[in-house]
């Protein structure tokens, strides 16, 4: 493994990069290097594959930037012993591929790289990128574009860049560099299905670096990315906080559940910062809390917030994160409401506070949550909200064994804003039903994320306090789910009601045509009910008529039994007429006889007629 030597001095690349991009560096104005960029950079240009794991806010991504511009350079532009250069790639061919797993950061990466390209000098062949990410552009048009515009370096999710190189013109065999950002995301299930189809595509012989502040927990998975005796750098902090930068001060705060948005506004405005990223759970919950948080605060607010989740197309995402970015009022707070979407890798400057509502489910997330702020030496705070007696304390616990020291933060008082807010929010919600169903679907949505945390023990499902985060969720009403099975039945709010019940007949929404949409429904609703009930009659109506058939049924087998009876009544006075067996046997035969005599008269009567 490779440990961090004293020198820092960029003067240390003097002979490994070339003149421009030495420029570029310089005009970066950062007075030294990185530990991690010093042990990583001479080794990623030479020809070595590296694993490198550094706390968040390093600098990782100039240490395989910097590396991948200086091979190209050397590609392209340095001549051979004969004095002559390789010059430009082929068409349909590139050089290096730059995998991250989330959009934003795909386009972050491109961004560094073309900070450092404006350098380039006009006359050298032109160093272009390509950002290969879904919803953007589509893939004819990816495709289109490479051929045109004949980028060298490609960066990109996964689906996209997988989707391109399924096109048979595409040409991966001149791939010299691969490098996997955030490496233990892109190789665990979310990714690594089409990260490893991916790399199975590019050339045996080429370099690969794995970056990422968390990539203990992928080592077993290393081996699946084709690299060769990689030379490891880890970077760890020296202080009480082993996993995380020394700039960054965590800490945690017991809160009641109920009152978990009341005390985040409270921190907002108590706190003083230029930014914040606060962690929702879910994209719904964004979504829902952002509406909620902006009537909350009311129009005049210092407090401006911003709303990016994964539900958001690619365009709007990139435009919100970077109207974010660029906001620069010094008389305002700004506020990202997000989720694990931003986790990883985002860099914004002056992000002060990052502040989570509840832990994320996969604990490696924590630390890249938590990371957002005290990158590169600038001090920041990160705090995570905890449900008060429950056993989410141990969380704490959980986080020191891997390397993360949290101190408690007293939960601040807030039980009386908590019930003006709590009147505010269901008057909020009372003007539009559409409102209450986002809030009972962040509800649901929260409850089975809740269920997805690897933490099990910590986070258990029968002992979560629903009617608090029901009332913190600003629910009129509990939602039948199947987990309403752990709620107490003593605690249980009579037919689910969280306050006075309302009729939801004349629970309008506020969209006209949705409104009327619902009204139509439900006189439908109501007309298929009365014909459903008039159907219902008619059918009583048809079996009591079937069993009436039934006993009518009955009196034909009663008249049956009555002309049997009479039958047997003129037997009966025959055979009291005769006086032995023998004679009954005569009465039979005088019947026949009688019949066969009627029959012969008709015969005669049927031979005069013909004459
Ligand atoms: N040598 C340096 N000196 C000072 N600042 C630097 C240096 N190198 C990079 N930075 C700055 O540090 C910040 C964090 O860098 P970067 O985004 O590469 O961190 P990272 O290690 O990739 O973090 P994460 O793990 O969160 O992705 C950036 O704003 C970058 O400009």
């Amino acid at each position: 493994m490779e440990t961090v030597k004293g020198n820092l001095s960029w003067d240390k690349l003097e002979d490994v990069l070339d003149v421009w991009l030495k420029e570029a560096v310089k005009s970066l104005e950062h007075n030294a290097m990185t530990p991690v960029q010093a042990s990583t950079i001479p080794l990623f240009c030479g020809n070595k594959d590296v694993v490198v794991e550094a706390v968040t806010g390093s600098g990782k991504t100039l240490s395989f930037v910097i590396p991948v511009l200086q091979k190209l350079s050397k590609r392209i532009y340095h001549k051979d012993e004969d004095g002559d250069a390789l010059g430009a790639l082929k068409p349909g061919h590139m050089f290096a591929i730059v995998l991250a797993p989330t959009r934003e950061l795909a386009n972050q990466i491109q961004t560094v790289i073309h900070g450092l390209l404006k350098f380039l000098p006009d006359e050298q062949i032109p160093i272009k990128t390509q950002l290969l990410i879904g919803s953007l552009s589509s893939v004819r048009e990816d495709i289109e574009f490479f051929f045109k515009e004949r980028p060298q370096i490609l960066v990109g999710t996964p689906g996209r860049m997988l989707d391109f190189f399924s096109n048979q013109k595409v040409k991966t065999n001149s791939v010299e560099v691969v490098v996997l950002d955030e490496a233990d995301k892109l190789l665990d299930f979310t990714f690594e299905k089409e990260v490893t189809t991916l790399l199975r595509l590019m050339p045996k012989q080429r370099r690969t670096g794995l970056f990422s502040a968390t990539l203990s927990s992928a080592s077993d998975k290393l081996f699946s990315t084709g690299i060769t005796n990689p030379v490891k750098v880890s970077v760890k902090s020296n202080s009480i906080q082993k996993n995380a930068p020394k700039s960054l001060n965590i800490e945690y705060t017991l809160v009641n559940p109920e009152h978990k948005l009341t005390t985040f506004l409270h921190l907002l405005r108590e706190k003083s910062f230029k930014k914040c990223i606060s962690y929702f759970p879910t994209c719904i919950s964004v979504k829902y809390f952002y509406l909620v948080l902006n009537r909350l605060i009311g129009k005049d607010s210092q407090i401006v917030f911003f709303s990016l989740h994964g539900q958001l197309n690619a365009k709007s995402r990139l435009k919100t994160l970077e109207r974010f970015t660029e906001a620069e009022d010094g008389n305002k707070k700004y506020v990202l409401l997000t989720t694990d979407v931003a986790a990883r890798g985002l860099d914004v400057p002056d992000v002060e506070e990052v502040i989570q509502l509840d832990p994320p489910t996969d604990p490696d997330f924590f630390l890249h949550r938590c990371g957002r702020t005290g990158r590169a030496n600038n001090s920041g705070n990160a705090l995570v909200m905890l449900n008060a007696n429950s056993r989410e304390i141990d969380y704490v616990d959980f986080m020191e064994v891997k390397g993360i020291h949290m101190a408690e933060r007293a939960a601040p008082d807030v039980a009386e804003t908590n019930r003006y807010e709590r009147d505010l929010i269901r008057k909020f919600i009372l003007e539009d039903r559409a409102r209450h169903e986002l809030a009972v679907r962040s509800y649901v949505a929260f409850v089975r994320y809740y269920s997805k945390h690897s933490a099990t023990s910590i986070f258990r499902l029968s002992s979560l306090a629903y009617i608090a985060v029901a009332h913190m969720y600003g629910l009129l009403r509990l939602p039948k789910m199947p987990e309403s099975k752990f709620i107490p039945n003593e605690e249980m709010p009579e037919d689910g009601w969280l306050g006075d019940a309302i009729d939801m007949d004349k629970y309008a929404y506020s969209d006209k045509q949705r409104e009327e949409a619902r009204l139509k429904n439900l006189e439908e609703e109501k007309t298929k009910k009365k014909n459903d009930a008039k159907k219902r009659k008619e059918l009583k109506k048809k079996n009591e008529a079937w069993s009436t058939k039934n006993e009518r049924k009955e009196s034909k087998q009663e008249r049956r039994e009555k002309i049997r009876k009479k039958r047997e009544a003129i037997e009966q006075k025959l055979m009291e007429e005769s006086s032995s067996e023998d004679e009954q046997e005569d009465w039979k035969d005088m019947v026949r006889q009688n019949k066969k005599k009627k029959t012969d008269s008709k015969v005669v009567q049927h031979a005069f007629d013909d004459l």
